[in-house]
């Protein structure tokens, strides 16, 4: 694999380019959003397309609208082979089918890993690492369409996971499509709550709606695409729910604590906790001031220190005068970051792991 066009250059797409930048393959963009392909081009993630044949077109737009661009570009005879990103699979393959695409180059495809913000100046190369990424291809796919798709996972850095498309779309309706609609639903509970109660908001509130924030247009094609099996674990889950607000209302927590149990037990079965980190970086936690000025000191100090920071978070308590930023560096300098830091008087706690 040693050119890539990549149709659709928002979050997942540039995320796929600026992978395969990395690794030095040859990456071509195109988006009907002559601005998208602007912004990728100018963090890094390839050349604009104008016309080059390539080995593979990775698709990575909308999921209704695979189809019609696979049918496009197979028109064109643009590639050796397809494959897409798009979060629901069945009926992705089944507009390939109606549009008369060729099945023997294409294999749907779906990386389970994204954002919860949309467009390419969200693009991370170092989304895929670690994560599953499903290949959906059915017995007509041909070996070399499988290879190069394989090959484009591989490079991302994720794992390629073979599965049936409609049981892969039982699957995320599970872990990924009904988790959506549950985390905006807190979300939403949200909007009633006056700001004594959300100045009170800590990490746990975070970290159950921090989903909620993607794009609601986005993540209703998806949802139209996976509509049953969504319903079926949404009911499922509606269900708990409202035996436990009944137990809580009559006073009895036993159906509660069994709630929560089983929350224990399926919180243990989500893999890769285990298994080690996924991202290449090490996050080194400051305690911060909350005050003017302080950050821009922060990274003077990074700085001096010959340290890049490759991303940063504040986590900061409303109202509250201290804050945490943590910086994601790569390992090697989690050691030196630490010590320039404590020598220009700031307190940083041990940094896990190490
Ligand atoms: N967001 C996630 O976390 C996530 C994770 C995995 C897979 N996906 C899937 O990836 C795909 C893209 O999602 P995203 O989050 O990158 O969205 P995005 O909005 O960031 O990017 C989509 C891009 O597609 C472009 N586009 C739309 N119609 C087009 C067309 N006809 N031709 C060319 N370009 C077109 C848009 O201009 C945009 O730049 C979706 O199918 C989604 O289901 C998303
Ligand atoms: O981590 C996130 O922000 C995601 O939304 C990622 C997530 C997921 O549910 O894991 C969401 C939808 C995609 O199809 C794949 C991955």
């Amino acid at each position: 694999m040693q050119k890539v066009l990549v149709v659709g250059t928002g979050l997942i797409g540039t995320s796929v380019a600026l992978a395969l930048r990395e690794k030095d393959v040859a990456v071509y963009l195109s988006d009907i959003d002559a601005d998208s392909v602007r912004l990728a081009r100018e963090l890094g993630a390839g050349q604009e397309w104008t016309g080059q044949d390539v080995d593979l077109a990775l698709i990575a737009v909308p999921p209704h609208l695979v189809g019609e661009r696979l049918a496009d570009l197979q028109k064109q005879g643009v590639a050796r082979a397809y494959t897409d990103v798009a979060s629901v699979k069945a009926d992705p393959i089944a507009d390939a089918q109606r549009l008369g695409c060729d099945l023997t180059t294409y294999v749907p495809g779906h990386p389970l890993a994204g954002r919860e913000r949309s467009g390419p100046a969200a693009a991370r190369a170092d989304l895929f690492l670690g994560r599953p990424w499903a290949l959906c291809h059915g017995d007509e796919t041909s070996a070399d369409a499988v290879e190069l798709a394989r090959d484009l996972v591989l490079t991302c850095g994720a794992k390629a996971v073979t599965v049936d498309a409609d049981e892969h779309d039982l699957a995320v309706a599970l872990v990924s499509h009904a988790p959506h609609v549950v985390s905006s639903a807190v979300a939403a509970s949200l909007q009633s709550g006056d700001d004594v109660a959300l100045g009170l908001a800590g990490q746990g509130l975070r970290d159950v709606t921090r989903i909620a924030a993607g794009d609601p247009l986005l993540w209703r094609m998806i949802l139209s695409g996976n509509m049953q099996p969504v319903a079926g674990v949404l009911e499922r889950i509606a269900a708990d729910l409202a035996a436990a607000a009944s137990a809580l209302r009559s006073g009895d927590l036993d159906d509660v604590t069994d709630l929560l149990r089983r929350g224990v037990d399926g919180h243990a079965r989500i893999p890769g906790k285990h298994s080690g980190p996924v991202r290449d970086y090490v996050a080194v936690q400051v305690v911060l001031q909350d005050r003017p000025g302080e950050l821009a000191r922060l990274f003077n100090a990074a700085g001096l220190a010959d340290v890049n920071i490759e991303d940063v978070r504040i986590e900061h308590s409303t109202g509250l005068p201290v804050g945490v930023a943590e910086m994601f560096v790569r390992p090697q300098d989690t050691d030196r970051l630490a010590e320039a830091l404590r020598f220009h008087g700031w307190h940083v706690p041990p940094v896990a792991g190490r």
